[in-house]
């Protein structure tokens, strides 16, 4: 649906993309994520056709983005990260509003515009003014108003950021009802794990290039499978490192203070076993406790180098 290639953008002396190159599958919930600076902003203002890229191409539903810029915005629906200001404009006002820009008639405003509302959880702020409603809300009337098209594609930018947590499960769940409609979304954050919580794939872009590209199922399955346990021993560390790796599902033991770090690769009950074997073997365990391996540490390892 989308394909980004060798995507270039100067701004003066500035490279902020740096050969982009990037492709996404139609139906996806792609998750553009990266540090403040990274590019995000530059390529999906790229793909809004509101930005020329220095080279490279960009295209939306096979089309180019600089050679069919119209066809490429009856496909998109585009929230910037900012808000404007609507003074005396409610949120039904404001819908129509975008509707009449998209020249759809007055009849087939009138019907949508209440479904739109209903999709966000505001049909019951239909008369409010804009400008009274919370972030959250306002969010979510964005989100509305990139719709109203009814458009194949959605690009938001930012999305969740300055959202509460139950902001954000309000903005994830109406994202996957977009998503069993067959739309095809991209979301940016400078947060991985709040993007993987809500995307199929995640794009990392540091400094205007690709430097991982993945399934987030992928990534999840692998940190179910390396988990990290932690025990405490009163002494006999040498010998209890010895005894844990010759174990088949132990990685790697490291000696941290008065606890064994140990990868451990295996199910929960291999992991009693393990324990129990500890104990019946005589090793003074005081206490022990397991940890997930760190999302963006486990992403970035087993997607190295894929997008460069
Ligand atoms: N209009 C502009 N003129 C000059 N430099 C710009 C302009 N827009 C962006 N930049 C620079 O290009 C780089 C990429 O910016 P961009 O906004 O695309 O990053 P981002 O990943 O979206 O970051 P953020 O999360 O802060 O929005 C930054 O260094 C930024 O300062």
């Amino acid at each position: 649906m989308i394909q980004i290639k060798n995507l270039r953008k100067r701004y003066g002396k500035m490279e902020a993309l740096k050969g982009l190159t990037l492709e996404i599958e139609k139906g996806t919930v792609f998750g553009f994520v990266g540090p403040n600076g990274a590019g995000k902003s530059t390529t999906m203002s790229i793909l809004a056709t509101l930005l020329e890229p220095t080279s490279g191409q960009a295209y939306v539903g096979g089309y180019e983005v600089t050679k069919s810029p119209k066809e490429v915005r009856k496909l998109i629906g585009y929230m910037p990260d900012f808000f404007g200001v609507y003074d005396n404009l409610t949120a039904e006002e404001y819908l129509d509003f975008y509707g009449a820009n998209y020249d759809i008639p007055q009849a087939e405003r009138k019907e949508i515009i209440p479904q739109l509302l209903e999709l966000v959880n505001l049909s019951h702020k239909r008369d409010a003014y804009v400008d009274s409603l919370s972030r959250g809300m306002k969010q979510r009337l964005g989100l509305a108003r990139c719709l109203v098209h009814n458009p194949e594609v959605l690009i938001l930018d930012e999305p969740a950021s300055g959202l509460d947590p139950r902001a954000r499960i309000e903005l994830r769940e109406i994202l996957k009802e977009l998503r069993n409609m067959g739309k095809t979304i991209i979301i940016s954050s400078h947060i991985l794990p709040e993007l993987a919580e809500m995307c199929d794939v995640i794009g990392i872009v540091e400094e205007g290039n690709l430097v991982a590209f993945g399934r987030v199922d992928e990534i999840y399955t692998r940190m179910q499978e390396t988990k990290v346990l932690r025990i405490r021993l009163l002494d006999r560390f040498e010998e209890a490192m010895a005894h844990l790796q010759q174990k088949v599902n132990v990685s790697q033991v490291t000696h941290e203070g008065n606890w064994l770090v140990v990868g451990f690769t295996g199910d929960d009950q291999q992991q009693v076993e393990l324990f129990h074997d500890l104990a019946v073997s005589g090793f003074p365990v005081a206490a022990f406790n397991e940890e997930q391996g760190d999302l963006e540490e486990i992403f970035l390892e087993i997607t190295k180098g894929v997008g460069s």
